[in-house]
């Protein structure tokens, strides 16, 4: 048997007209993994979903599920069970006849589908609601239900389409912890596809960024998010300082990038190895570790790497500001800081700052 319940190897797919919606899609699951896959629009999350569904055929490359090639059998057959943003729960059956129906369609006995929808009703608690119809459902109900109806097969992966889409911002965020704890407690493969990545970072054991059908990055959240591996996903996920340069040098790891502010000094490289000498990489920093001082107070530290600007503008926000700075040959950088520390430091429109981080939570991509 497999270590990993799902398996892609180089999934390609080409739709009839042309369009590569994606290609050379290679990823590994565990059992009992949470895998979000996030991107824009039309960058391939849904394909993906589809063809690991059976819904969509296959162009090349394989699926393996449980070790076993999936690549060519029809969705019916397959291990799997998806949930869809419209929830697509039939308007003329009871909440428990819809759950009901997928295993009925199985052709399983009535006495262990009573069992089984039971069961999946008590595990969601919507014992209050198992003789309604979809009319007299709200959006969270019907996602539960739509949920039950997944999970009822018990399927040894659940793929879900945007599932939380529909739902409102509050209503949302309770969905996102409740899933995450059923996940956690059935020990059933996750793939949760959402073009929100703070959904995405939040939900997943690890992230698949998605960009023009190909993909970009495979991490774990809190990696994804401070280490970034392309320019795409620098400016796709977190919110990043990106400063252009060349490579100066490159020793155990560590990157100079020459810049229009001069040299920046002691970088982690991850992925800049086969970037030639000079050639252009960004240097990415994220905004949770850049800090604003006034011209001249940062120099001395070791550690770190600097860059000097003007504050063009300064908005208050209840007790945190959001300080505007010019910067030569680059788009100005928007910096957010504490209102008492930027009063404190008497920092006003027109005056020199500096902007810092330690050295090592920047990371150097090539551009
Ligand atoms: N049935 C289809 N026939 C032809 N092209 C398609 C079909 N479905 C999707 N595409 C194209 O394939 C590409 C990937 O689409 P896909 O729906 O997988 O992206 P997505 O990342 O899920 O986007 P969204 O977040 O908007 O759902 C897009 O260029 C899309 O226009």
């Amino acid at each position: 048997m497999s270590d990993h319940d799902l398996e892609l190897v180089k999934l390609k797919k080409v739709y009839p007209g042309g369009t590569l919606a994606v290609e050379a899609f290679d990823l590994k699951v565990k059992k009992g993994e949470f895998i979000s896959f996030v991107g824009p629009s039309g960058c391939g999350k849904t394909t993906t979903l589809r063809m690991i569904a059976g819904l969509e055929s296959i162009t090349s490359g394989n699926l393996l599920i449980r070790g076993k090639d999936f690549t060519t059998v029809r969705a019916e057959d397959r291990p799997t069970a998806t949930i869809f943003q419209n929830y697509a729960i039939f308007p003329h059956m009871t909440v428990a006849e819809n759950i009901a129906f997928g295993l009925q369609v199985r052709g399983k006995e009535p006495a262990e589908v009573k069992r089984r929808v039971d069961a999946i009703i008590e595990t969601l608690q919507i014992g209050d609601i198992r003789d309604a119809r979809e009319s007299a459902l709200s959006g969270g109900q019907k996602q539960r239900v739509s949920l039950a109806r997944g999970l009822v097969t018990e399927p040894d992966i659940l793929l879900l389409d945007e599932p939380l889409g529909a739902l409102d911002a509050n209503l949302r965020k309770s969905i996102q912890e409740e899933l995450k704890i059923l996940q956690r407690d059935l020990g059933i493969t996750f793939i949760f596809v959402t073009h929100a990545q703070s959904e995405a970072l939040s939900m997943g054991d690890r992230v698949v960024v998605m960009n023009s059908g190909r993909v970009e990055q495979i991490s774990e959240p809190f990696e994804l998010y401070t280490r970034p591996k392309s320019p795409f996903v620098a400016r796709f996920i977190g919110r990043n300082k990106i400063i252009e340069g060349k490579l100066g040098g490159l020793s155990d790891g560590r990157a100079t990038v020459e810049t229009a502010f001069g040299p920046l000094a002691g970088i982690p490289s991850f992925d800049a190895g086969h970037v030639a000498s000079g050639g252009a990489v960004f240097v990415v920093a994220p905004s949770e570790y850049v800090e604003i001082l006034p011209a001249g107070q940062a120099a001395a530290e070791p550690g770190y790497d600097t860059i000097s600007g003007t504050v063009s503008t300064i908005e208050p926000v209840g007790q945190v500001v959001y300080v505007t700075v010019e910067l030569p040959g680059m788009a100005p950088i928007r910096i957010e800081a504490y209102r008492d520390k930027i009063e404190g430091a008497g920092l006003a429109p027109g005056a020199s700052v500096d902007l810092r981080w330690k050295a090592e939570r920047a990371t150097v991509v090539a551009a």
